[in-house]
């Protein structure tokens, strides 16, 4: 199997086994790990390098700074799980590693996904390295297969791995053979940077004018070795009362700019974000009545397969497809079916700014918070405990024609079934600013704020959008603002400054964002 995947000869006089390639690393080293939102990264180096710090007694001794272009698999929290990650950019999934994050052993930065792999290029990253030093000491590269050229075919993501292959010094490839050849189903921009840049030049999202694998110098391929394992993507939860009520919401919307002539019957681009809550919603556009829809975005989760099957989807087009196992084995019985209305392109290209506004994308992401004059929050809760990371959201919402933030209008704590409004009167982190929002919607309904005053967003977001239990509290925060700020001629976006975290710190303190009172 390894013979026919490796169409390149000379690769396979360098064919190694994991625990071969372990003595080539060193604690420091900077690494690129292919992958994005947990399928098609690396698994049989990361894990044979886990073992030898498992057995060795080397935690936190065999330390790297990582970069992957989104998240990898279950690797990734291993390695947090044994203080392997020094440094870590820029988005990341699942418990370990966000408890490492905010335990403070892993320096986390958050980027746009969008511009994380091109100012890795730049050696924006490197600056605590000597001058002379590569950028990346290896770049870590999961394939399916590679061409006579020695050219790497990427899996189920191709995220910044043609940056990481661009600046690393060596590139290890990993071969999977226990999963499908994903062949065919790329088209790759390599990263080109300033003065010579030249525009991208897609103008709709079947357009194709890359190449189909990650051009790499063989000279720098030190190892080939080969994993049987295939992507591990934990179910999503199904769909709810809350998430259908999300989904009704925006579609009776959607059908509203269809009708207004803001919208063509077929939409535009959709965009969606990652987590349960996305999915969910877009399960719930299967039911609606658009047809011919199209998808640019960053990950096509399962319920995109429902879009295709239904004949509702002409084409999707992503970095990444990060489908459960259900949904792979459902992938690969239909393979000639989806491959042919699918593309996946680097994550510079998926959430470049340009493109995004140039085909006037539907963006649809979920927040942590948002706040009463429509400033988001995506990461911290509490305005300091890191979740997953900004990932492309921000690239998307400044850029759509149409940003919409979807949650759930409350969440529960240990002693309070809505202990947590969605909605609060100051954000306590904000990473989609009042500038960038258009729509907020929760199970309650929908607030269009284009073209509002932010003292009407927030009476707009507070009916439409707040928690009933909330709305009277948030109301009465806002008026009680406006009093202070009629007084002191800051009418524009009225705070009480000393109550703005009010509802954070009762959560804090009382394990419910109720304020009773404001003294
Ligand atoms: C790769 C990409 O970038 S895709 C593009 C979009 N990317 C983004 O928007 C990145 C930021 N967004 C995200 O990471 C996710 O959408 C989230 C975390 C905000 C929501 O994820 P979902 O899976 O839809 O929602 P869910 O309700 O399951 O919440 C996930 C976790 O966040 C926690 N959470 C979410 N909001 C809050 C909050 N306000 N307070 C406390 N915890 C919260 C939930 O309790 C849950 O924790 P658990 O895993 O311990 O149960």
């Amino acid at each position: 199997m390894l013979k026919q995947r490796v169409r390149y000869a000379p690769y396979l006089q360098r064919v190694k086994t994991a625990a071969d390639v372990v003595p080539m690393f060193r604690t420091g080293q900077s690494l690129g790990w292919s992958g994005f939102t947990g399928v098609g990264a690396p698994k049989v180096v990361p894990q044979a390098l886990a073992d030898h710090v498992q057995r060795e007694n080397l935690q936190g001794k065999l330390r790297f700074d990582l970069f992957v272009g989104a998240s990898a698999g279950p690797e990734e929290s291993r390695w947090a799980e044994l203080d392997m990650i020094a440094r870590r950019s820029p988005h990341q999934v699942g418990k370990p590693i966000a408890n490492a994050i905010n335990d403070g052993r892993i320096q986390f930065f958050d980027k746009h996904l969008s511009m994380f792999p091109q100012d890795l290029t730049y050696g924006f990253y490197s600056r605590h390295k000597p001058r002379d030093a590569p950028i990346l000491d290896f770049a870590i590269i999961e394939a399916t297969a590679i061409k006579e050229d020695g050219s790497i075919v990427p899996g189920a993501s191709v995220g910044a791995s043609p940056e990481f292959v661009a600046v690393a010094e060596k590139v290890i490839i990993e071969v999977n053979t226990a999963t499908h050849s994903f062949e065919g189903i790329h088209d790759i921009d390599m990263p080109i940077n300033p003065p010579h840049r030249p525009p991208y030049p897609y103008t709709t999202v079947d357009q194709r004018c890359g190449v189909n694998a990650i051009p790499v110098d063989p000279a720098k391929v030190v190892a080939i070795v080969e994993s049987d394992q295939r992507d591990k993507v934990p179910p999503n939860h199904p769909a709810d009362t809350t998430s259908r009520a999300i989904a009704s919401h925006l579609v009776e919307f959607l059908e509203h700019e269809v009708t207004w002539g803001r919208m063509p019957k077929s939409l535009h681009p959709l965009q969606s974000g990652i987590g349960n809550i996305a999915n969910a919603v877009i399960e719930g556009l299967t039911s609606s009545s658009f047809k011919n829809l199209t998808v640019w975005t960053e990950v096509l989760q399962d319920s995109f397969l429902d879009l295709f099957q239904n004949g509702s989807l002409d084409y999707a087009t992503a970095t990444s497809i990060r489908l459960t196992e259900p949904g792979f084995k459902r992938f690969f019985d239909h393979w000639d079916e989806f491959a042919s209305k699918l593309c996946l392109r680097s994550q510079v290209v998926s959430n470049s700014p340009e493109l995004i506004r140039r085909l006037g994308v539907i963006a649809m992401n979920t927040p942590v918070e948002v706040d009463i004059y429509a400033h988001a929050n995506s990461t911290n809760v509490s305005g300091s405990r890191m979740l997953n990371g900004l990932g492309g959201s921000a690239d998307f919402l400044r850029n759509a024609k149409l940003s919409i933030m979807h949650a759930p209008c409350s969440r529960p704590t240990k002693t309070d079934p809505t202990g947590i409004s969605t909605i609060v009167p100051m954000a306590s982190h904000v990473d989609q600013t009042e500038h960038d929002l258009d729509v907020v919607v929760t199970d309650q309904g929908l607030a269009d704020l284009r073209g509002l005053s932010p003292t009407e967003r927030a009476r707009e977001i507070i009916q439409h959008c707040a928690h009933p239990e909330y709305q009277p509290i948030l109301n009465d925060y806002l008026e009680r603002s406006e009093f202070y700020a009629r007084k002191n001629k800051c009418m524009h976006e009225p705070h009480m400054l000393k109550h703005a975290h009010q509802f954070h710190i009762n959560l804090a303190e009382k394990g419910t964002m109720k304020v009773k009172s404001w003294d």
